[in-house]
């Protein structure tokens, strides 16, 4: 019976869930989590990575078949059913946290994950880009420490928990995500941060009492392992958990000799949990080096462009694509706020002079900034103190491309030039949960299929809405239509999930073409050289200044003004605001739609009332819809103007 259910859970069970994501359970038979490692290794052994075998497992193996049948056809009423967290068994100091988090039901990766994790589990878990992984974790780990806490059973001579991540901006995410939950916990669990940022000093500071968790990136924990910061002993008695998040881009990130220099260390009894959002290669080798006969959950939905979240391309040529862009900007096609994708910095900021000269302020967020500025940036961003962030996001940039060229040339000097102008754990964007992104353009196109998941994985989070505009050159075609047959292959179906953006016509782009071109001309090298220096510059000298102010006043976002103008120069009148006679009436109407919908939405009326010290009111002016007018700012002003000069010229004549 046993034999019959283990050979039924190994095969890959799909089911429909509430929200239509297609959710495959995947387990091997003597899946107990660590207890069963021993009896799970042996058979490993003679039976290589399948792990039918029996033995002890068998027994324990019952309850993988069970957990899977949990994501089977069996479930399947269960599985359309919402989980609220008061279901999922966990700690009532967490449960109180996420209630004052607003947080009351679990998405379908948390829905299926946690039990699991409860179990004891080994588990790979892959979904979407932001179906809500971290709290997937998150929650069953800090379940199990605050139990151990309660019952005096912690280990203190190491952390308990390891969560490693690609990048340091993933870190401090992260950190700052258990320590939102930790907040509302009497439990006194410690979470600390560490990364190659910091210097040996402060990490011994920070690891001096070992903390409960550690969030670090497998560079950081090899270093301190090396160095004797955290001894490998310690590791051995105190780690009981070990997460890898954002698995997927680990060993793009160069990690694997680090990951392999820790494994030595992992206690038999760790409990190890693999969180990804696309399935590749680099997973498999994870799995096979780090978990033991673990619980694969595929939401098969992963990676691909959903239902809330509208994938649209334009096609066009490589050097049209300011121009484009300009178009969907300017004349206000798309929905606020925009995260653009470049493949290099000197594009980013090429492009962020070029709008500029039109009165679009925007941000860049790079790999050579220090690290204080990019999280400062990606904070302004969330609180909305700008709408138009350029980012790169692939570590390998060209810059660093073509310093390995010259590298072959001169390895001394370009090797250093990289390590000061380049961050090797920078990754700006990968798993980065920016706030309320509604759309994200690929001004170029990514290296890879993975590389869009993750961009355009940007927007549509926690089941928010979102679209992506590719910009594709006849240069890009292939990755292009690489990108559409992965999206196909998940969707199973011919027809392109990508189709052409409807609202920019051809008149829109053209009426724009003379100013574009004239404009992108006088954006030089040399500009674009002294801008890259300038910000540098700037935020060199505001990270100090902006680190010593957050520390004391984390709240206050004033100062964060990452848009600055990079030029000094004043935007001509013809530039900054698009005569009327330039915009065909199809595209007065299409601007008008994104600006009604915007309204519609409500997306950022409140706050920014707040954020003014305006007091709420009620009737008109609080309604967005009753107070949205399709007519430009500008046009309104002169509008005014007018009424109001009418106004006292009635008035005077009624006086004389
Ligand atoms: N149960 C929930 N209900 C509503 N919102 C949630 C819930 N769980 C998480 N979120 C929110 O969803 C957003 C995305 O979550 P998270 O960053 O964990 O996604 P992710 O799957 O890790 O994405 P990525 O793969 O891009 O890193 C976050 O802002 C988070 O606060």
């Amino acid at each position: 019976m046993a034999k019959r259910k283990q050979r039924k859970a190994a095969t890959e069970q799909k089911v429909e869930n509430h929200d239509e994501a297609t959710v495959a359970a995947e387990v091997g038979p003597e899946n107990d989590g660590h207890t069963a490692h021993a009896a799970e290794e042996a058979a490993a052994a003679e039976e290589g990575v399948e792990r039918e075998g029996g033995g002890e497992g068998g027994a324990e193996g019952e309850e993988g078949p069970d957990a899977a049948a949990r994501g089977g056809e069996e479930g399947k009423e269960e599985e359309e059913r919402e989980v609220s967290f008061d279901e999922l068994g966990l700690d009532e100091q967490l449960k109180r946290a996420l209630r004052k988090k607003g947080l009351d039901k679990a998405t379908p990766i948390q829905r299926e994950a946690i039990p699991l994790i409860l179990e004891g589990k080994d588990v790979v878990a892959k979904a979407k880009t932001g179906s809500g992984k971290t709290f997937a974790y998150l929650l069953p780990m800090l379940h199990e420490l605050l139990k151990l806490s309660a019952e005096g059973r912690i280990r203190k001579s190491a952390p308990n928990v390891f969560i490693l991540v690609p990048t340091r901006e993933l870190c401090q995410q992260v950190h700052n995500e258990a320590s939102s939950l930790l907040e509302f916990c009497t439990s006194k669990l410690k979470v600390v941060q560490v990364n190659a940022s910091m210097s040996d000093k402060d990490i011994k500071v920070a690891l001096s009492a070992p903390p409960n968790i550690l969030v670090t990136t497998p560079a950081c924990v090899a270093s301190c392992i090396s160095k004797g910061i955290i001894r490998g002993s310690s590791i051995k008695e105190s780690l009981s958990m070990m997460i890898l998040d954002e698995a997927d881009l680990l060993l793009s990130y160069r990690c694997e000799d680090d990951i392999k220099a820790l494994v030595p260390h992992i206690p038999r009894s760790c409990q190890s949990i693999l969180m990804s959002a696309t399935s590749s290669a680099d997973i498999e080798k994870l799995t096979k080096l780090l978990l033991h006969n673990p619980f694969i959950l595929t939401l098969t939905e992963v990676g691909h462009a959903k239902d809330d979240l509208i994938p649209k391309n334009i096609s066009c040529d490589a050097k049209d694509k300011m121009l484009y862009i300009l178009a969907l900007l300017k004349l206000e096609l798309i929905q606020k706020k925009v995260l653009i994708f470049v493949n290099s910095i000197d594009s980013a900021f090429k492009l962020r002079l070029f709008l500029e000269k039109f009165g679009i302020r925007s941000s860049v967020l790079n790999a050579e900034l220090p690290q204080n500025s990019r999280l400062h940036i990606i904070q302004a961003f969330n609180a909305r103190l700008f709408d138009y962030l350029i980012a790169t996001d692939d570590n390998k940039s060209k810059e660093e491309r073509q310093a390995n060229k010259v590298n072959k040339k001169d390895s001394r000097v370009s090797r250093k030039q990289l390590q000061q102008t380049l961050d090797a754990e920078f990754g700006v964007v990968r798993g980065i949960d920016f706030k309320n992104v509604f759309t994200v353009v690929n001004y170029d196109m990514p290296p890879d299929p993975a590389g869009y998941v993750h961009r355009v994985g940007r927007t549509g989070r926690a089941n928010k809405t979102g679209a992506s505009i590719s910009l594709v050159s006849p240069k890009e075609n292939g990755i292009f239509e690489d990108i559409e047959n992965m999206l196909k292959d998940v969707e199973n179906r011919d027809t392109s999930c990508i189709s052409p953006f409807p609202l920019l016509t051809k008149n829109a782009v053209e009426s724009l073409r003379y100013r574009a071109q004239d404009v992108a001309r006088s954006v030089t090298t040399r500009d674009i050289k002294e801008a890259r220096r300038q910000d540098i510059k700037n935020e060199i000298l505001n990270s100090e200044k902006l680190k010593a102010h957050f520390d004391e006043n984390p709240r206050d976002l004033d100062l964060l003004k990452h848009d600055k103008l990079l030029s000094n120069k004043e935007i001509p009148a013809h530039l900054r605001d698009v005569p009327e006679y330039l915009i065909d009436p199809t595209t007065k109407e299409a601007s008008n739609v994104v600006k009604l919908s915007r309204a519609a939405m409500d997306i950022d009326k409140p706050r920014r009332r707040k954020r003014m010290g305006f007091k709420g009111g009620s009737g008109r002016s609080s309604d967005p819809l009753k107070t949205f007018s399709a007519e430009g700012k500008s046009r309104r002003r002169g509008r005014k103007e007018r009424d109001g000069e009418q106004d006292r010229r009635k008035r005077k004549k009624v006086e004389s």
